[in-house]
């Protein structure tokens, strides 16, 4: 595999970019505006010089001669040569079904298609195209670059052949995998985003503060960040939608959001992408 189309410009999309090129693969981002890409060209470059400063990502070469391998552009025309495309759209399922009918009509046959999606089924999303032995979940964590395992998961119709490609690319870009069968929210989200929404529902109740509720799972449990903090490191919205996916996926109330993470996404209080969630960024 040689280019590689990154759907989505966001934290996720951003983030598999640069990982990419950091191992000298070209690629092609698209997000459906120039303002969009304009900063997400920003981002990477400033997480390029962030991540080679506390020296957590090796950087072998100048850091405009890894950036120049990613094109940024609104064409989808652009993936129709891509070997593997990675698809990190926002997770909502209208949004992702529009790009899979339009890249299952533009991309080669052979081309694989990897779902990056917090909750929604791999099988669904295989079900929108003539390809569904080439749909994989391909669930990275985020930061990205900085993370060396992905959740990948094998829809219904995903074949052998695939998976053994994804593993393969895995390895040559310094990831681990570990392969898991279909399943809404997978193994990570689907226990993760019940003890966040719970969390939530414990700040909402004034059972402690959001500063109190981070450090009782930091100090007793070892995680490295609160499920406040983590919450604004995923997106406040990406919480939201992904919850509303399991809840509807598994007809189970155990996973319905709370109030206050849909008055945070009607305020416009993303978390860190966008500057305030539970805490402030600015
Ligand atoms: N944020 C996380 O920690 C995390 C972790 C793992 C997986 N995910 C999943 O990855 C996916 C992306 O999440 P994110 O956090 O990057 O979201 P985000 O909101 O930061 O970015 C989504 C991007 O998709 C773009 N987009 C929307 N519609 C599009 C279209 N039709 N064509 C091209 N681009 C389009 C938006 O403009 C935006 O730039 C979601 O499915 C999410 O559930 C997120």
């Amino acid at each position: 595999m040689k280019t590689i189309g990154v759907i989505g410009a966001g934290t996720m999309g951003t983030g598999v970019a640069h990982s990419f090129a950091l191992q000298k693969y070209n690629v092609i981002l698209v997000d459906i505006s120039k303002e969009i890409l304009n900063q997400a060209k920003k981002n990477i470059n400033r997480a390029m010089r962030f991540y080679k400063y506390i020296e957590k990502t090796e950087i072998k070469e100048p850091q405009e001669v890894t950036m120049g391998r990613i094109q940024f552009t609104e064409d989808y025309q652009s993936l129709a040569d891509c070997d593997l495309i990675i698809e990190n759209v926002t997770e909502n399922w209208h949004v992702k079904k529009e790009v899979y009918k339009k890249i299952d009509q533009i991309c080669k046959e052979e081309c694989i298609f990897g779902v990056n999606t917090s909750a929604i089924s791999i099988t669904k999303v295989g079900a929108l195209t003539h390809r569904p032995d080439r749909v994989i979940g391909m669930h990275f964590m985020n930061p990205v670059p900085l993370k060396k395992m992905v959740e990948v998961i094998k829809g219904y119709h995903t074949s052998q052949e695939t998976i053994i490609t994804i593993r393969e690319l895995m390895g040559d870009i310094d990831k681990e995998c570990i392969v898991v069968n279909d399943s809404p929210g997978f193994i990570t989200n689907r226990a993760m985003m019940i003890f966040i929404n719970e969390a939530i529902c414990s700040l909402h109740e004034q059972v402690a503060t959001a500063e109190e509720i981070d450090t009782l799972f930091k100090t007793c449990f070892g995680h490295k960040m609160g499920p406040l903090e983590t919450a604004d490191l995923i997106g406040i919205d990406t919480i939201l939608y992904s919850l509303e996916t399991l809840y509807k996926s598994y007809n189970d109330p155990k996973y319905r959001p709370n109030i206050l993470l849909k008055k945070m996404v009607d305020a416009n209080l993303l978390g860190m992408k966008n500057g305030k969630g539970f805490y402030n960024y600015v």
